[in-house]
């Protein structure tokens, strides 16, 4: 082996380079060597999700793995999210990710969730029981959205003057709203629920983040017409999106050549481009949520802190003001 291919493969060896190649430049011979490094891709395989640890996290929650080979951490505390990709793409695992891996603080009420699915609970019922309310009609989806402001309102009084962000305690917990398919909302529920829930929304978006209220909100399609308020969510997940365009539309002017988010392979659900706030681009892979999973956690934690399974409980929808 050559003093060259020694170097080449200490190298590779520093960064778990799948395999090296080297050569000299063809313009400058003799001067430079170029040792290109083959990368091993870390997201290739599925994972699947495991546990939570019991205790109570609400700032932020394991969904999966880095491509530097790191935990994909999501901040929830202080941010809106929304979470883009087309279908088949691993909306699913994002979603139960966040839901429960908040479920053991959602256990103590330092969380409480909040869920809307308009296809008829499809997703969100499996987990009922980790939910405060669910809605799956459009009126109960606006009793929801009712609910949430008068939160906003109370606390808005609160705090003023006191603190810029909502510390949760237990009792006064830090709501957050899962919106399975925003666009059944925002683009094809009837004009009057369409107009209503634009407005309510846009006041959650606005204001709720600092008042301990966020939104999680899952969509097919990016395009204005369908998520008009695409611009006040303050952090977006690209999974696979299916144009240059919507990597674009999602992540930002310009991303679709650092984040690519529409060349993901359909075959690796899950998968998908996060852009941090200091600029940072990283790609990302979710850990699948099985439904025994779900099923099993939603069991564990609904509704009670101490760990004991949960009776079966529908839940309803409140009148007035949440507690
Ligand atoms: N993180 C993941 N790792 C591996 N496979 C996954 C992952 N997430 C989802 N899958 C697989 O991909 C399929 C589709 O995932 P999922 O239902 O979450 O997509 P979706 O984006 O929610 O689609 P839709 O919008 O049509 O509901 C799942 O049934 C599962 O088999």
């Amino acid at each position: 082996m050559t003093e060259l291919e020694e170097g080449a493969e200490r190298l590779a060896a520093t960064y778990d380079a799948h395999a090296f190649r080297t050569w000299v430049h063809p313009r400058r011979p003799g001067s430079t060597v170029v040792v290109e490094l083959v990368m091993r891709d870390l997201l290739t395989q599925p994972a699947t999700a495991s546990e939570p640890e019991p205790e109570a996290v609400y700032d932020a929650v394991s969904l999966g793995r880095t491509q530097g080979g790191g935990r994909w951490q999501i901040q929830v505390r202080g941010r809106h999210t929304l979470c883009v990709g087309a279908s088949g793409s691993g909306k699913g695992s994002v979603l139960w990710g966040i839901a429960c891996g908040l479920a053991p603080a959602a256990a103590c009420d330092l969380v409480r969730l909040w869920g809307i699915d308009l296809k008829r609970g499809v997703e969100l019922a499996i987990g009922a029981d980790l939910f405060e309310h669910l809605a799956y009609t459009p009126e109960e989806a606006l009793q929801i959205l009712r609910n949430l402001i008068d939160v906003i309102d109370e606390r808005g009084g609160e705090m003023v003057g006191k603190t810029r962000l909502h510390e949760p305690t237990v009792g006064d917990p830090l709501q957050v709203l899962v919106i399975d398919e925003l666009a059944a909302l925002t683009a094809y529920a009837p004009l009057d629920v369409r107009r209503e829930a634009d407005k309510l929304l846009g006041v959650i978006l606005t204001q709720g983040r600092a008042l301990g209220v966020v939104v999680v909100a899952f969509v097919q399609d990016p395009r204005k017409e369908v998520v008009g308020m695409r611009s006040l969510f303050t952090q977006t997940v690209a999974l696979r999106l299916r144009s240059g365009d919507e990597t674009a539309m999602v992540l930002g002017d310009g991303m679709h050549r650092l984040a690519p988010a529409h060349r993901i392979n359909p075959s690796r659900p899950g998968t998908g481009w996060v852009v941090e706030d200091s600029g940072a681009v990283d790609r990302v892979r979710a850990d699948y949520w099985p439904d025994y999973l779900i099923r099993t956690l939603a069991g564990r934690y609904g509704g009670h802190c101490d760990g004991e399974p949960t009776s079966e409980t529908t839940p309803t929808i409140l009148e007035g003001a949440v507690r």
